[in-house]
């Protein structure tokens, strides 16, 4: 029998990116599945080229079993920052219009049965959408499991009144998650599980997500093992599908000579000599940052690819965009020292980038996306948390799991929320060369986990085994 999925992603391109990713595999996975995949862009936001670009080139793909419905939205004013699981709930008429019409086509004999929806963390409250359907609803889970095990605990002690965000610095240090192996320091909390404005969303984001048929984690079995215990502990959450990584690794740098030019540079680098940094689809950094990056860079002498961008003006409305005069924010004479060693980017190939032999360490923001790249690579990482759940990746990263180094335990702040504090040049560059040194633990322990998640994409590994679980489960919704 043929069966249909309703796709629902989050907007930006860390969320965006894998979920279609997802939905390609799945289709590539069985002939009898059809996708539908409903994009929400971003509202009034002057999106980055990347972005736009990339939904562009998804409205024209369609084909046969996998199609893209890009539904248009309203402007909202960018003078307060509404969250984005608000902003998603204000799109339910829209998406249940697309939904209707594939319903009304699904109920024709031969057509494609409606078996569910799959719908991103921030659209979770597109449930109600999909009851109304009378399907049910599995989550995408573009993070990880350990952050998806936080989320639920602290709902849960919130809940049972024991999570109370007035009294957590000044009397609790430290929080047991059944998640993790060891204590969580309150201070590497995300600020929206601290912030008594922000905290409401998480926690019935979190009340959503135990309502869900199950959860695909861009996780992988071997990887965190630990954290996903928790989803087989009788403890009445939905059931964990680790597909992960899903990756978007195709190369759009081809036809844009400056990327190239960057490619055809680390092909002349010896191996593992060049330190990258790249920092997400919203790190940039001020002037002040900026130095002290340079400074790290001039001081540590290591070759280097550097992806700067400028912090924006408004972050609300504005993604990060390229310095106009390098000269004049970087420190006099960096750019004439460092030729022969290094160069400054603005967007970079990323992945391109990290497959490349010469690259012998990763400084990144912690996107989960960005982690699973470099670990996909094996390349080691130095961990600089800078907005979202980043600080919990980055303690799973370095903490749990021994992959990364990192620039420091605790940061103040977060990119997206009032700003972080400056990290110094001392800072950094002792963890570059650190995660520089040849031979080290860490760079053999992301060797090994890179074979790992390999083995785990592989026919009959653990990730296709939970992705053939998941096209059962769905399957046997409509039979
Ligand atoms: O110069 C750049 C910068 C980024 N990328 C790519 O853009 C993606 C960025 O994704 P990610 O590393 O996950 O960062 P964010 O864009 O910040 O992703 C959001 O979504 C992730 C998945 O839920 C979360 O882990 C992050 O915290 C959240 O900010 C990756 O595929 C990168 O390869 C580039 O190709 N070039």
């Amino acid at each position: 029998m043929k069966i249909q999925l309703v796709f629902i992603p989050s907007p930006g391109i860390g969320h965006l990116r894998s979920t279609v990713e997802l939905a390609k595999r799945l289709v590539r996975s069985d002939d009898c599945l059809s996708i539908t995949v409903i994009i929400i862009p971003y509202p009034s936001i002057s999106h980055d080229d990347v972005e736009t670009t990339y939904i562009a080139s998804l409205t024209t793909a369609s084909q046969d079993r996998l199609n893209y419905e890009a539904i248009s939205v309203a402007n909202q004013p960018t003078d307060n920052q509404e969250p984005t699981q608000v902003y998603i709930e204000k799109q339910k008429p829209q998406v249940r219009d697309v939904v209707a019409r594939i319903f009304q086509y699904s109920t024709e004999v031969d057509s494609p049965r409606l078996a569910g929806f799959v719908v991103d963390m921030f659209c979770s409250s597109m449930i109600d959408v999909a009851n109304e359907f009378g399907v049910p609803c599995y989550m995408v889970y573009t993070s990880n499991a350990t952050f998806l095990g936080i989320t639920l605990h602290i709902q849960r002690m919130f809940d049972e009144k024991k999570y109370d965000v007035s009294e957590l610095e000044d009397s609790v240090n430290e929080l047991e998650f059944p998640c993790l192996t060891r204590p969580y320091p309150v201070k590497c909390l995300p600020d929206f599980f601290t912030s008594k404005d922000w905290l409401p969303f998480f926690l019935a984001q979190a009340r959503c997500f135990r309502k869900m048929k199950g959860i695909l984690v861009n996780t992988v079995a071997e990887l965190e093992p630990h954290a996903l215990k928790m989803f087989n502990s009788g403890d009445d959450l939905p059931q964990a599908y680790p597909v992960g990584p899903v990756l978007h690794l195709e190369n759009s740098s081809d036809d844009d000579g400056k990327q190239l030019e960057v490619l055809r540079w680390l092909n002349e680098q010896p191996p593992k000599s060049v330190v990258f940094l790249c920092f997400g689809s919203m790190g940039g950094f001020n002037e002040e940052q900026t130095r002290e990056i340079a400074v790290s860079l001039d001081r540590s002498g290591h070759r280097f690819l550097w992806s700067l961008r400028r912090a924006p003006q408004n972050i609300l409305t504005e993604r990060p965009g390229d310095y106009t005069n390098l000269e004049e924010v970087l420190p006099e004479g960096f750019l004439d020292r460092t030729l022969d060693r290094g160069k400054v980017i603005g967007w970079a190939p990323q992945v391109a980038v990290l497959e490349k032999p010469a690259i012998g360490g990763f400084v990144t923001h912690c996107g989960w996306n960005s982690m699973l790249e470099s670990l996909w690579f094996g390349v080691p990482m130095v961990t600089w948390p800078l907005y979202a759940e980043q600080k919990i990746n980055a303690f799973a990263m370095v903490e749990e799991l021994g992959l990364a180094v990192q620039i420091r335990k605790f940061f103040r702040g977060d990119m997206l929320v009032g700003g972080m504090e400056i990290v110094t040049t001392v800072d950094i560059e002792r963890a570059v060369r650190c995660v520089m040194e040849n031979d080290s633990e860490v760079r053999n322990r992301v060797k090994e986990m890179a074979e790992k998640c390999h083995v785990a994409s592989m026919d009959g590994g653990s990730s296709q085994v939970a992705l053939q679980k998941f096209i059962q489960d769905v399957t046997e919704n409509v039979v």
